[in-house]
């Protein structure tokens, strides 16, 4: 379970997530939806213990995020921008099996575990080929699966669709799909209403930092009597000066 309580991130006076309170349980996938510069990637970040709090914590698995960051980052797979950290002179393999000897996996294991990964999101052919040369799509995969190797409960992705194909993007949104019944916990960013109304339980609408609505695409819709999720989203975020 991952517990928010009251977290927050100041970067100097700009308070760039202000007081954001949230629960997750097992087998639960979360959207974030906001606007650009709404916070979602700073919280998300502050989950994945790159960046500490100005004030708040969050209970993830049972460990305190700022007593135990050590056994927090064991529980969680993290996504961040797409190609960050991808080593191009490596191969998809070699970029994964780092990631998996970072995380304390054993030797033996690695290796039948990047076949796994590498047939579940459609690697296989380029398993073993050298990244520089990967299109962005192809990078993103090898970024999802190094951040999956050593199969943690959570994964916290941000916009981990952005830049794909659509048989790409399906290969993901079943990745997750698999997950959750495996009782994982998914927490994503997405700028894509449909794919967050299809794939998430629960839905938390952050602007300008603040928690603006979270529950199930059905409560959303029927609270703002809306049956269309983009145009609830505008109600809450859209400048309503704006034609
Ligand atoms: N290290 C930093 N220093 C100063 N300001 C920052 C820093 N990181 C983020 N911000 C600011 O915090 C706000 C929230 O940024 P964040 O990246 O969390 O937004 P986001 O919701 O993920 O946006 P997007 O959808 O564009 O990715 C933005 O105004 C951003 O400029």
């Amino acid at each position: 379970m991952i517990k928010v309580q009251g977290i927050t991130k100041k970067f100097k006076d700009f308070m760039a997530v202000d007081n954001v309170s949230f629960q997750v349980n097992e087998g639960d996938v979360l959207g974030l939806l906001g606007e650009n510069g709404a916070g979602k990637t700073t919280i998300l970040r502050m989950l994945a213990t790159m960046l500490r709090p100005t004030s708040g914590t969050a209970e993830i698995n049972g460990y305190d995020l700022l007593k135990q960051p050590d056994k927090v980052r064991g529980e969680t797979g993290i996504l961040f921008g797409g190609e960050v950290g991808v080593y191009d002179r490596l191969t998809a393999r070699e970029n994964i099996r780092y990631f998996a000897e970072l995380n304390n996996m054993k030797k033996e294991k690695v290796d039948k575990r990047i076949d796994e990964i590498s047939v579940m999101l459609g690697m296989s052919e380029y398993i073993d080929k050298r990244v520089g040369k990967f299109s962005r799509g192809m990078k993103q995969k090898v970024s999802i699966a190094r951040s999956i190797v050593h199969n943690p409960n959570i994964m916290l992705f941000d916009e981990p669709t952005s830049g794909l194909d659509v048989t790409s993007s399906r290969i993901i949104h079943n990745f997750i799909r698999s997950c959750r019944d495996e009782g994982k916990i998914i927490i994503f960013s997405s700028h894509t209403m449909s794919e967050v109304e299809e794939l998430c339980d629960r839905i938390l609408i952050i602007h300008k930092g603040k928690v603006a609505a979270m529950g199930t695409t059905a409560e959303l819709k029927s609270h703002f009597n809306n049956e269309n999720l983009e145009d609830v989203f505008m109600e809450l975020v859209g400048d309503k000066n704006e034609l």
